[in-house]
């Protein structure tokens, strides 16, 4: 699809999923800052479009929801893709990327992340710059901890600080319903006040639970809900006590479980089919606990060429 900017050159469009933390085992604060992990990352069917498009210079257009809270400046992490690819490759970022967001912006599901990852994907493609998986995925990993998982997709875990991946298997398909929050939480935010949570006590060190990667690969719902886990989400309910309400609304209306997706405040229900997935949306909807609902399934795939 052509956006106008350029009538001659073809233009690439990359779709890429959401995400939710299955698992989010957090470590103490490291001298640099950041905390190691044993992140378990799902990729789940709520996409954003990037499509980039010959330019003279580097420019940021979105579309649809909450794009108003996004930057459409060099700020925005898929602008700052595009300069670290062109830089990489000794070329000027002449591109033109439209952003057509689905992915809740600032909602603990990596909107801004695999925006990053889309736009890496598409300018490469575009660029012809020819980069290895390899090469991508440490551009990714330096331009923020989830955008190698954005790229990716499927289910992974992921340690260090989220971006060292190891593929997950996985047995089935997993329905889910997200209640979408007014505003955000700031992530940098959210692990500091885990800080502040968890200061004078031994914090271990991350790892993945065994029962979570079996209730994984064997796809059973049921006992997956018994596994999910985040140790960002007493931070992400100090900052934004409402969300415990939200969390009760869910279960109440038949949810296997719930929690708040990464540092939220999206919150995140685990239901057993469809069905129950569009009942329990509802049922959310009307408990007043939150903005909006979105039904979405995962694994899906990673970033990927249209
Ligand atoms: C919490 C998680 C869970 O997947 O995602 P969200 O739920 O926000 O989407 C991630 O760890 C967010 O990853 P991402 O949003 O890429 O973070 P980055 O840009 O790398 O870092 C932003 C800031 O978050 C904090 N940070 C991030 C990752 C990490 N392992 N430890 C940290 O302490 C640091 O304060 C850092 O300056
Ligand atoms: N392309 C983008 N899409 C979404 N957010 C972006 C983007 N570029 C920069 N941001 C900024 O990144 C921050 C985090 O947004 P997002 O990645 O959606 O949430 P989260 O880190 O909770 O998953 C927000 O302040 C947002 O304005």
């Amino acid at each position: 699809m052509n956006l106008g900017t350029d009538t001659t050159t073809t233009s690439i469009t990359v779709r890429v999923p959401a995400k939710v933390n299955v698992q989010l085992a957090v470590g103490a604060a490291r001298p640099d800052g950041f905390h190691d992990l044993a992140n378990v990352f799902l990729a789940v069917g709520l996409h954003d479009e990037v499509t980039a498009t010959p330019a003279d210079t580097l420019r940021i257009t979105a579309e649809g929801h909450d794009v108003d809270r996004i930057p459409l400046d060099r700020t925005n992490l898929a602008a700052r893709a595009a300069e670290l690819l062109a830089a990489r490759h000794g070329i000027e970022p002449r591109v033109h990327l439209h952003i057509r967001k689905d992915i809740p912006v600032a909602g603990g599901m990596a909107g801004g992340s695999a925006d990053a990852a889309a736009a890496l994907l598409a300018c490469d493609t575009l660029w012809s710059t020819g980069s290895t998986r390899e090469e991508l995925l440490a551009l990714c990993a330096e331009l923020g901890s989830d955008v190698p998982f954005s790229l990716v997709g499927g289910a992974a875990l992921g340690r260090g600080r989220g971006e060292l991946l190891t593929p997950l298997p996985v047995g089935g398909t997993f329905h889910w319903v997200f209640a979408v929050a007014d505003g955000g939480l700031s992530t940098p935010a959210v692990y500091g006040e885990f800080d502040r949570l968890t200061a004078g006590t031994a914090v271990p060190e991350p790892e993945p639970a065994p029962d979570l990667l079996a209730a994984l690969e064997s796809g059973d719902a049921t006992a997956l809900a018994a596994s999910l886990t985040n140790d960002l989400q007493p931070a992400a309910l100090s900052l934004c006590p409402p969300l415990t309400a939200t969390l009760s609304a869910g279960t109440t209306a038949g949810a296997l479980a719930a929690l708040v997706s990464g540092s939220g405040p999206t919150t995140a229900f685990l239901v057993k089919d469809a069905e129950t997935a569009r009942e329990v949306a509802s049922a959310l909807l009307a408990s007043g606990t939150c903005r909006q609902t979105r039904v979405a399934e995962g694994p899906v795939a990673g970033a990927t060429v249209l």
